[in-house]
């Protein structure tokens, strides 16, 4: 029997009468790394933001490990996520912000030093040691910080929205790596939206297709899964 960390009832989203998203039922279990792929506009971004209660369903609801995100705090101590640079602070330097997560989720400044030290390379000289506030930072070494940040205090979910885009091909390959370590530990479930399909491909797992607020596809990663992702948008194309 797995074991299902997130699980999603009737969900739905309208703005003004439209319908975005439409998912019926979704079930993630713990330490799957889960990733959801879809065109622009397909609803990826709304239902990680459902996820963490930063918009509200207009029916249905999701619970993580039994809690109704909506309706109780209780799930934010376990669960980090980079949706976009609101998440950072733009007038601290990239130690002070993860110093400042650090306290927010009870890890000591040295265990946030152990932590950074182990992402030099992905850092490239380019985020510590600056003198720079965020805000400041480019584009992709915000994105760097916002990453590096969810993995703070040891999360057991970790949601990343586009976490490639914006990255230089280098840095596309070492946050594969790190996120390919990071399921490999089963008691991490991470979610990831992207429109790299060989980069999702790459690191999770299972994937989702997301088509107008609907899932359209949902299957276990296999050798043949990016064939037929490229084939399913291909034929999008064509309509
Ligand atoms: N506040 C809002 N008011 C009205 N419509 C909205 C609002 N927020 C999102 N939408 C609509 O919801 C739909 C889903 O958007 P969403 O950002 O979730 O898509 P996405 O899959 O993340 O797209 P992208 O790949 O472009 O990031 C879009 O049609 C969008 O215009």
């Amino acid at each position: 029997m797995e074991n299902i960390l997130i699980n999603t009832q009737n969900l739905t989203k309208a703005y003004k009468g439209v319908e975005v998203l439409n998912i019926p039922e979704l079930e993630i279990p713990k330490g799957q790394s889960f990733g959801l792929v879809g065109n622009n506009g397909a609803g990826k971004t709304t239902f990680f933001s459902m996820l963490l209660d930063l918009i509200q369903p207009t029916t249905g609801q999701i619970t993580s490990k039994n809690i109704v995100v909506s309706e109780s705090e209780d799930w934010k101590p376990f669960t980090s996520s980079f949706i976009d640079e609101s998440f950072l602070i733009g007038y601290l330097t990239a130690e002070e912000y993860f110093y400042f997560i650090g306290d927010l989720r009870g890890v000591s400044k040295a265990e946030v030093d152990e932590l950074l030290a182990g992402f030099s390379d992905f850092f490239h000289g380019e985020i510590l040691n600056q003198k720079k506030y965020l805000r400041d930072l480019s584009k992709g070494n915000q994105k760097k910080v916002g990453i590096v940040a969810t993995f703070i205090g040891n999360p057991e979910v970790i949601i990343l929205d586009e976490p490639f885009a914006n990255l230089d091909p280098t840095t596309q390959i070492r946050l594969k790596k790190i996120i390919k370590e990071l399921s490999d530990n089963n008691e991490v479930t991470i979610l990831i939206s992207s429109h790299d399909l060989m980069h999702v491909t790459e690191v999770c797992e299972r994937i989702v297709v997301l088509n107008k607020g609907e899932i359209v596809k949902d299957t276990q990663t296999s050798e043949a899964t990016l064939e037929e992702l490229n084939a399913y948008f291909g034929q999008e194309e064509m309509n």
